[in-house]
């Protein structure tokens, strides 16, 4: 028998690590656009979790926005009942109307209509084609605007998504060896328009600065990147687990947490103490910024006797002798 095409192989390799493990229960949903990277992973799960004892879903999102969407979407769904996915859902969602740009209102209704058939369906896991290149895009785009450690971290590989474990197994495969791979499957790909729409930074970086990196300091460049985003998760963690620590050992008897407690801890783990702590007053955790953070650091450590921290939701801060209380929501 002739050996496995390599990206073929690749993919269902990484397809079956994702899997492997996961409790039992419901199907694993793949999130497919019909675009190479999803389909690729498609194919590939569609392979490996019947032979793991696992039934795999698809659901693609009809987002509305270009003409001739509605029809991708039924014959991504067509493909995929083809193949032998069930459930199979296409889902059209209303992106008009949200708040944020186009590109993350899409996002969001797309985000929140994949959760909703993954309840639905009881899915133990959600998967999405994001690829080793989205992954150098993303910590180009930390990069280009000044992120910390969270935004170099790049996306991880499995993250809760209310409620919902969503899985990336494709994180460590490139975008040719997805696009190779459909076409030694026979799969024809649709090719997204706002993928190569220059109004988008992400489409710029992928058209012109990605192919310009790799001219100037080689092909490695964006497996390297992708690594930096590994290490700096590795990192991460490791500060939580230490802020988790520190934030149960600041909180004040009396409420609120312990300025002089605050004040001894190294800047990195106070502003994930204090990031951790704005979230569990209920600040939303997509709008809480870097800014915010240091608007609570300033009570502890530029302190001028009067002022609040502001944080999204509403929220307010203060410093009331020597503890930061919130002291309820704005008007
Ligand atoms: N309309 C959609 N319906 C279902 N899932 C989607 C849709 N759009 C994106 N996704 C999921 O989100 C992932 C990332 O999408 P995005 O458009 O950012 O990247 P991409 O590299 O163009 O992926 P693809 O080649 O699969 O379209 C996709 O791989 C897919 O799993």
């Amino acid at each position: 028998m002739a050996a496995l095409a390599p990206p073929i192989a690749a993919i269902r390799v990484a397809v079956r690590r994702a899997l492997t493990g996961l409790p039992a229960g419901g199907p694993v949903l793949v999130a497919c656009s019909g675009g190479a990277d999803s389909l690729a992973l498609a194919a590939a799960t569609v392979f490996v979790a019947p032979r793991l004892g696992r039934a795999a879903g698809l659901v693609t999102v009809d987002h509305g926005l270009q003409p001739g969407s509605a029809e991708r979407a039924e014959a991504v769904a067509g493909w995929a009942r083809g193949v032998g996915f069930a459930p199979v859902e296409s889902v059209r969602v209303e992106v008009a109307g949200r708040p944020g740009g186009p590109e993350a209102a899409a996002r969001e209704a797309r985000y929140q209509a994949l959760t909703g058939v993954a309840g639905r369906h009881r899915a133990v896991a959600l998967l999405t084609g994001h690829t080793r290149d989205d992954q150098a895009e993303t910590v180009l785009l930390a990069l280009a605007r000044g992120a910390g450690p969270r935004g170099l971290a790049g996306m991880p590989a499995r993250r809760d998504l209310d409620g919902v474990p969503l899985l990336r197994p494709l994180l460590e495969i490139s975008r040719e060896q997805t696009r190779k791979a459909c076409a030694m499957l026979g799969l024809s790909p649709w090719e997204d328009p706002h993928n190569v729409d220059p109004s988008y930074a992400r489409a710029r970086v992928r058209a012109d600065l990605l192919p310009a990196l790799v001219r100037a300091l080689g092909p490695g460049v964006l497996d390297n990147l992708a690594r930096t985003a590994r290490l700096v998760a590795a990192d991460n963690a490791a500060l939580d687990d230490l802020a988790a620590g520190a934030l149960a050992e600041v909180r004040h008897p009396d409420g609120g947490l312990s300025v002089p407690a605050l004040a001894v801890l190294s800047p990195a783990v106070r502003g994930r103490v204090l990031h951790a702590w704005a979230r569990e007053l209920g600040a939303p955790p997509a709008a809480l910024s870097h800014r915010h953070v240091a608007a609570l650091d300033a009570l502890v450590t530029g302190w001028h006797g009067q002022g609040a921290a502001h944080l999204p939701g509403g929220l307010r801060v203060v410093r009331r002798a020597d503890r930061l209380v919130p002291a309820g929501r704005a008007g």
